[in-house]
């Protein structure tokens, strides 16, 4: 229904822009014509320099005509002369010619006689004063080519308008194109030249028509020659020789290749002469002094660190650069103290590291450790993959790498627009935040899935975690700490990252024989002196003393005997032990590797880590079992992370080596190791505690940054003391059983309960009766039972009605207890009370006891945390029955649960 086209009636366009036909082109008449008929128009310069040229020809032709009548002159003479007469004659000629002819004449003669005998007879000659002269044809040569040159200058010097284009072509570029294009031209002119010349001339002439031609046009090359004669004047004597040597060498070189060989021999030779002026200088260096009082008094930083490294230079060659009086412990002293000012180091820990590391590698040591460590993370692989990881985390500004090789979880941070452990994912449990060096213990390990393995010290938990994705969440992992605040932290990792196959206990590692034994595998990651970590935590440098490695020594060979009796050897996957700390002192590693070698049926296996420096056999006087380089050391300088240690140990026998006394008396020696070290107040650093442990400064005054406290150390003593004490289970989800306030609560906890903080929702307390009660929490972690959060607000509910209503009975209480003390001290004879008449006494609510039993039920099955206290007096096969009814997924059995509720019962009571 459209319009139809009709292309027959419209009208065609003209020819398109590019469709129009060019016009026929048109040449100017004379483009055609043979260029050389052309008159060529020649720039101001360009005649100048074709004149000079010509004049040169000229001057040359004139040369040579003169030097051929000369020959022919001098033919004839000795056509006339007598053969004795010949040399005389010679001798005349030779010296009533210019020295610039001379050697034209000698090779004229060549030419001219090539076989002649005349010529033979004058080599036979040889040398002798008279025709000394006679043997210096390159001088005279130059001095010909110099006098062309010098009366080239004249006239140059004459000729005003010369000199002025002269400096105008140093400066203008295009005229320096043309200088190139003339100097073309001259070349090919030259060779012309020589084709036009005689031919029955030798070819040195034409050499020399060339270099002469050349030295025209490159006056800059040839004045720069006769600078560097100017240059060398100081040297004459020796360019002299040079020359000369040179010329017999190079006679057939340019001149510039002649002045850039003369430059390059000049160069080697300032180079020889500076170098042995270095040499000079050094030889020559003022011994080093050492600092008077008074100057130590203003000095700076800058001072410090170029004495620090003047006397590394002495000790670098110390018999060379020594002061004769000084010994070199005079110069050790005076580093160890630059560097403990320069890097703020305590003696002792300077010290030490001075004797581990060869002065360079301590130098490197010391400015990585001044430098923070990569930022890195560990996929959690029970929850994701770390390809997804690393793109959810690319996908929120996080810039990142896989951290290495040698690691299939780890991630390195560059930077990061968020905060790492603020992250959907983090909160997700996709990830935790890890050393890189905390993931070699655990690849180390090994953990094979559906073993029975024991992190010994495991809060926060970060290996703990790591041990049980190696495991996919099968068999069981026993995670132990002594620290009970710390042990929370296992548990909110364990719930964050999805652990459900551990259970988590609060015990002194060093008496876990008693408790439990037959594991496969453990892992030891033991307290330390956290030397390796001084990046994370640089109060180290400054606060730890000899009293804290000895402590931390005791305590490491203490836990380790223990791990290693712990442990199954007839264990069919494992039977292994890995011993870790964050310290670089022998003392805390290879020290207790080669103490434990000696007391038990262990031996040292290869750590299965294909990277770390080798564990030391020698350190100072000491010697170590060889095996002990099966040992790995990292250190920030070399791997750039924190400094670490790892060992591995396979225990091949059950049997304890040596005899129940000796071993007896072995403990009472680490014992009393930690405890001197207790006496005097030292407290441990365990590395990972920094966030933990804000605020608690239990070693007054002696340490400076944040203190880290292993609760279990201090408490340990004061428990011999303390008539009962408080325990904490940990129980996530769970609100806070408000408990009176005891005599012996720490200040930290009194602190947290005004605070409010105390009131951990995850902590709950149990006194034990006169403080006999040890106990024993055990807290099987289960995402999968889960409270809802409706649960957990009525019993909130419930639960703050209950304390409320205690509040209102404890006066009561108080009053039936003074009624008692008063009863006591009157003599009258106090009847053995059951728990049970107890509560009766005390009018504590009946309710109560079934109330926590229901709660122990409701923990058992909504909640998944199975808690369970022990009686000191108990045996470690109770608790053995308890974990092993968890391993088998069995609830706790009633009657213990009722042994709980009774202690509690007390516990209100007390
Ligand atoms: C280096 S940290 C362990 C870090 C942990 N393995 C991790 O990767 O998260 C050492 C731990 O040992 C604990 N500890 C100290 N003395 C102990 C003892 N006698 N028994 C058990 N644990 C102890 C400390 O509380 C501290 O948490």
């Amino acid at each position: 229904m459209g319009r139809k086209a009709e292309y027959s009636e419209k009208v065609k366009k003209g020819p398109g822009r590019k469709a129009r036909k060019q016009g026929a082109p048109t040449f100017p008449k004379k483009s055609f014509a043979p260029m050389e008929e052309e008159q060529k128009t020649l720039s101001h310069r360009q005649k100048q320099r074709l004149a000079k040229r010509e004049k040169t020809k000229k001057l040359i032709k004139e040369k040579q005509k003169l030097s051929k009548e000369k020959k022919l002159q001098s033919r004839k003479q000795k056509e006339y002369n007598s053969d004795s007469e010949e040399e005389e004659q010679e001798q005349q000629i030779l010296n009533g010619n210019d020295n610039a002819e001379e050697t034209d004449e000698s090779e004229e003669e060549q030419t001219v006689h090539p076989k002649g005998s005349k010529k033979n007879g004058k080599g036979a000659k040889g040398f002798t004063d008279e025709n000394q002269e006679w043997l210096k044809p390159k001088q005279a040569k130059g001095n010909k080519k110099q006098k062309i040159v010098e009366e080239e200058e004249d006239e140059d010097d004459d000729d005003p308008e010369d000199s002025d284009d002269d400096e105008e072509e140093s400066g203008d570029n295009d005229d320096e194109v043309e200088e190139s294009e003339d100097d073309d031209e001259k070349v090919e002119e030259s060779d012309d030249e020589g084709i036009e010349g005689d031919e029955s001339e030798d070819e040195q002439h034409v050499k020399l028509g060339k270099l002469d031609d050349l030295s025209d046009d490159d006056e800059e090359e040839n004045s720069d020659d006769d600078f560097d004669v100017s240059d060398n004047e100081n040297n004459e004597e020796e360019d002299d020789s040079d020359d000369n040597e040179m010329d017999d060498d190079d006679e057939d070189l340019l001149p510039i290749e002649k002045a850039n060989k003369k430059l390059k021999k000049r160069e080697a030779k300032e180079a020889k002469l500076a170098a042995e002026e270095m040499q000079m200088s050094v030889d020559q260096q003022e011994i080093f002094q050492f600092p008077e009082e008074d100057e130590e008094k203003e000095i700076t930083l800058q001072e410090v660190q170029q004495r620090i490294k003047d006397v590394t230079l002495v000790l670098s060659d110390f018999n060379k650069y020594r002061h004769p009086d000084r010994p070199r412990s005079d110069y050790m002293d005076l580093l160890r103290k630059d560097l403990c000012m320069y890097y703020s180091y305590n003696d002792f820990l300077m010290g030490k590291l001075m004797d581990m590391f060869p002065l360079s590698e301590l130098m490197e040591y010391l400015e990585a450790s001044e430098v923070a460590r990569p930022l890195t993370i560990r996929t959690n692989t029970l929850k994701t993959r770390r390809r997804d990881l690393a793109a959810a985390l690319i996908n929120r500004g996080v810039n990142l790498d896989p951290l290495g090789k040698w690691t299939k979880v780890g991630l390195v941070i560059y930077s990061s627009q968020v905060p790492l452990g603020a992250t959907p994912e983090y909160l997700a449990g996709h990830y935790m935040i890890q050393g890189a060096s905390s993931m070699l213990p655990v690849m180390a390990l090994a953990p094979q899935e559906n073993e029975r393995i024991l992190d010994m010290c495991s809060a926060p938990g970060g290996k703990g975690s790591h041990i049980a994705a190696v495991m996919k969440n099968t068999g069981v992992l026993f995670a132990n700490d002594a620290n009970k605040d710390r042990i929370k932290a296992v548990v909110a990792n364990f719930h964050r990252l999805g652990v459900v196959n551990s259970i988590v206990s609060c015990e002194d590692g060093a008496k876990f024989r008693q408790i439990m034994t037959g594991f496969d595998r453990i892992l030891l990651d033991a307290p330390c002196t956290g030397t390796g970590v001084v990046s994370k935590d640089p109060s180290v440098k400054t606060t730890k003393c000899a009293v804290d490695v000895q402590r931390c020594y005791n305590l490491q060979r203490k836990l380790l005997l223990t791990a290693i009796d712990c442990t199954d050897a007839k264990s069919s996957s494992g039977g292994y032990i890995v011993y870790s700390t964050c310290s670089v002192l022998p003392e805390e590693n290879e020290w207790v590797i080669d103490y434990v070698l000696k007391k038990r049926n262990v031996k040292l296996v290869p750590t299965g880590l294909d990277f770390g420096v080798e564990g030391f056999t020698k350190y100072r006087q000491y010697r170590f079992h060889p095996s002990l380089n099966l040992t790995r050391r990292y250190y920030p300088h070399t791997h750039n992370m924190d400094g670490f240690f790892v060992a591995k140990l396979k225990k091949f026998s059950n049997t304890i080596p040596v005899s129940k006394e000796q071993q007896e008396e072995d403990e009472k020696q680490l014992d009393d190791g930690i405890a001197t070290a207790n006496e005097d107040n030292v407290t441990l650093l365990n590395a990972d505690d920094q966030e933990n442990e804000d605020g608690k400064n239990k070693k007054s005054g002696k340490r400076a940054g944040k203190p880290v406290l292993s609760d279990y150390d201090l408490a340990a003593k004061k428990q011999k003391l303390e008539q009962s004490k408080t325990k904490y289970i940990a129980k996530v989800f769970e609100p806070p059983v408000k408990v009176p306030k005891k005599k012996n609560e720490s200040p930290v906890q009194e602190q947290q309960k005004k605070d409010g903080k105390g009131k951990d929702n995850s902590t709950e307390a149990i006194s034990t009766e006169k403080g006999k009660l040890k106990s024993v929490e055990k807290v099987l972690v289960g995402d999968k039972q889960k409270p809802s959060e409706k649960q957990l607000k009525n019993k909130n509910q419930t639960e703050n009605k209950q304390q409320h209503q205690e509040k209102q009975k404890l006066p009561n209480e108080k009053k039936v207890l003074a009624e008692k003390n008063k009863q006591q001290k009157s003599g009258k004879k106090q009847p053995v009370e059951t728990p049970k008449e107890k509560n009766q006494q005390s009018g504590k609510p009946s309710e109560q006891k079934p109330q926590n039993k229901k709660k122990l039920k409701k923990d058992q099955t909504t909640n998944g945390h199975f808690l369970a206290s022990q009686n000191k007096n108990s045996t470690s096969k109770d608790i053995d029955h308890d974990s092993s009814s968890l391993l088998e997924g069995k609830p706790i059995k009633q009657n213990k649960l009722k042994q709980k509720s009774k202690q509690m019962g007390k516990l209100k009571k007390n």
